[in-house]
Parts: structure tokens; sequence; C-alpha cells
């Protein structure tokens, strides 16, 4: 059984400017506050809706970041910050200290593995975190790699979105080299509200596959009962305020259900992300034999939307596949 506890890290670190949280993140130990800084390079890889807010936050609270992403273009408003840039993950691996990692998939793994990853730049002192959303294979595929090189690897996937991300309130699953989990603690701090240390690696990846299908599969019970609302009669706006006030209120509901209502579907969570973290959850209840039909019916639908187009969109447009289920059963 993975040992498991969470800390409060806000109540722990003490400089802030203003409402952002400033940590001591110099190459110089000098600067460094001891007990709460974190000393050293920080490289930062994918630059997506998560990232590039991740790897801002950094750069704000005054530590030193050198960025990579596969479009290069992405990485121009964090070098406007102030971030350092190298052309590849071997190089970012190498000029930094810890080197974070914020990417798609299982496919990303190349990032860290492939030719010019960033394993290549990887030595012993060094640090690989990665809190990209992945399976615990791959994840231990990824460590394996880092790992072989003499440097350290934790993977640290998050739960919150975009939002979250921009304000330093994510919440940190972070499971593997705990000497490394608490080096980068600082770091984590600013970007997160808490952290938990679940144990050896793939206990992150799994949890946070975990929270990601029920989290898609309330989203589509919700998508179906706002559609049944309009249909018996019923304002759905009501809906949502009735279920905000009651025992299955979720910050989720209140937060995508007024745009749901009107069809707009503005990006936190890309759908794309969403199925692909359901078919990650169906391959580890297929792995020990669990059932989990509502995630594999949920599954079902955020593949219809994908058909749909609608990959980019936020994931609650999975409302739209069960709008287009209703036209095709009344053709
Ligand atoms: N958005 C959210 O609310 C949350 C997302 N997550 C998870 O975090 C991860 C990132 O999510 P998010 O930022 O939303 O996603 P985005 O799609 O916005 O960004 C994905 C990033 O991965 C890069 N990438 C994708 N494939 C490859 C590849 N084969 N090689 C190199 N780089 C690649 C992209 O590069 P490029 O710019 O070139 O396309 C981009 O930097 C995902 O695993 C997601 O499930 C976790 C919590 C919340
Ligand atoms: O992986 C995405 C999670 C989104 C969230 O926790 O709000």
């Amino acid at each position: 059984m993975a040992a498991a506890f969470l800390l409060c890290p806000r109540l722990a670190l003490p400089l802030r400017r203003g409402s952002r949280l400033l940590v001591s993140c110099s190459a110089s130990s000098s600067d460094a506050a001891a007990g709460v800084g974190f000393q050293g390079r920080v490289g930062f890889l994918g630059l997506g809706i998560m990232g590039a807010p991740m790897a801002s936050n950094l750069i704000t609270a005054g530590c030193d970041v050198t960025v990579w992403n596969r479009t290069k273009s992405k990485c121009d408003p964090l070098l406007s910050l102030g971030a350092k840039f190298e052309s590849s993950p071997a190089g970012v691996a190498s000029s930094c200290d810890v080197t974070f990692a914020m990417l798609a998939d299982p496919e990303s793994a190349e990032v860290a593995c492939g030719t010019n990853g960033a394993a290549e730049g990887m030595a012993p002192g060094k640090g690989y975190v990665d809190v990209s959303t992945v399976d615990d294979v791959t994840s231990k595929f990824i460590s394996r790699h880092i790992t072989s090189t003499g440097a350290s690897f934790l993977e640290a996937p998050v739960s919150g979105s975009k939002k979250p991300a921009e304000d330093g309130l994510l919440i940190f699953l972070t499971a593997g080299d705990e000497s490394l989990y608490k080096r980068v603690a600082p770091l984590l701090d600013v970007m997160g509200k808490s952290r938990f240390y679940l144990g050896d690696v793939g206990n992150g990846a799994t949890m946070k596959l975990v929270v990601n299908m029920v989290m898609g599969s309330m989203m589509v019970s919700f998508a179906e009962g706002l559609l049944l609302s309009e249909k018996v009669g019923l304002d759905p706006n009501t809906v949502i305020e009735v279920i905000s006030q009651g025992a299955i209120s979720a910050p989720m509901f209140s937060l995508k259900g007024p745009s749901m209502v009107k069809a707009a579907y503005p990006t936190a969570f890309p759908l794309k992300h969403q199925q692909k973290d359901l078919r990650l959850a169906l391959a580890l209840g297929e792995m020990v034999s669990q059932p989990i039909p509502t995630a594999a019916a949920a599954n079902e639908l955020y593949k219809v939307a994908k058909s749909l187009g609608l990959a980019d969109q936020d994931f609650s447009a999975v409302i739209e596949a069960l709008k287009a289920k209703v036209q095709n059963s009344q053709q």
C-alpha cells in the first residue's frame, strides 16, 4: 500500500510580492532562502494550455527558467517574460538542474526518450518531473530512461485546469524519487495549492486517471440532465442552480453549465485529453479485471464528439454528441 500524505505548502512559504508567491530559485546558493528555496535552473518542456501558465508562474516567482516547445512560437510569450530558450529537450535538460514536462499524452514520451530527448541531457544530480497525464506504464517507461542516466524521476500529474494553473492553485499527485519530491517542493508550491506524495512511480498516474475517469462520467451525466430538462420543459439554468445547492454540487457544474446551455465550449480542458484519460482508465480497469461500465459508456460519447470535430473544444462539448444522438434517433 502506498504511503500518502498531504502538505499545505501555502502555510509554509513566507515570501510574497503582491498576490504572487516568491521563491528563491537562483543558480547561486548564496541567495536561496534556507529551507524554502530551490537552488538551480529550471527547465520546462511543453507550453500548451497548462504548461504556459505554470512556467509563467515560475518565472514570476523569480526562477531561472529555460523553455522548449515543439511549436516554437508558443515559447515567445515566456521569452518576453524572461525565460531562456533551448532548441531541444536534451538542450533544456543539460542546461538545467530540474526539468518539468507538461505534454499531451503517452505518445509525447518521445520528448523524454526519443532522439534529442530530455534523457540525452540528463546526468546524476539532475531531476525530471513529469506533470503530464499519462498511464503508469508510460510513466515507468520514462522513469527507466531518465534514471538510467543517473538522474532522478518524479511523476506529478495535476488536478485543476487552466484557471487554477494560471492562479497557481493546482493539486500535484506525485510519486517516484522522494528526495527529488522534497527538492522541487518549493517549485510545486509556486504552481499549486497542495501536493500529495503517493510512493512508487505509477501511483500518481493512476490516481490522476481515477479522478479524471470520475470527472468524465460526471460531465456526461450532467449533459444528459441538461438535455433532458430542456426536453421536458424545464429551464436548464434553474437545474444548474438547484444542483449547486444540493448534495451533488460540484464546482464543475456551476463553472461549465451556463456556457453549455449556450452551446459555448471555450477550451480549458480539451475534449481529446478527457477521452485519452478515459481510454487509459479503461485500460487500467482491464488490467485488474475491474468492470467500469459507466466510464466505458462515457468514453463512447467522447469518441463520438471527437468524430464530430470537437476534439480541441472544451470537454463539456460532449453534450453535442448527445444532441447528435437525439437527432439521429428522430430521423
Ligand atoms: N487542460 C487541462 O485542464 C488539464 C490538462 N491536463 C493534462 O496535462 C497535459 C497537457 O494538457 P494541456 O496543456 O491542456 O494540453 P495542450 O494540448 O494545450 O498542450 C499539449 C502540449 O504537448 C505538446 N505535444 C503534444 N504532442 C507532442 C509530441 N508528440 N511531441 C512533443 N510535444 C508534444 C504540445 O506541443 P505543440 O504546442 O507543438 O502542439 C503542447 O505543448 C495533458 O496530459 C492533459 O491531459 C491535466 C490537468 C488539466
Ligand atoms: O485533467 C484535467 C483536469 C481538469 C480539472 O481537474 O478541472
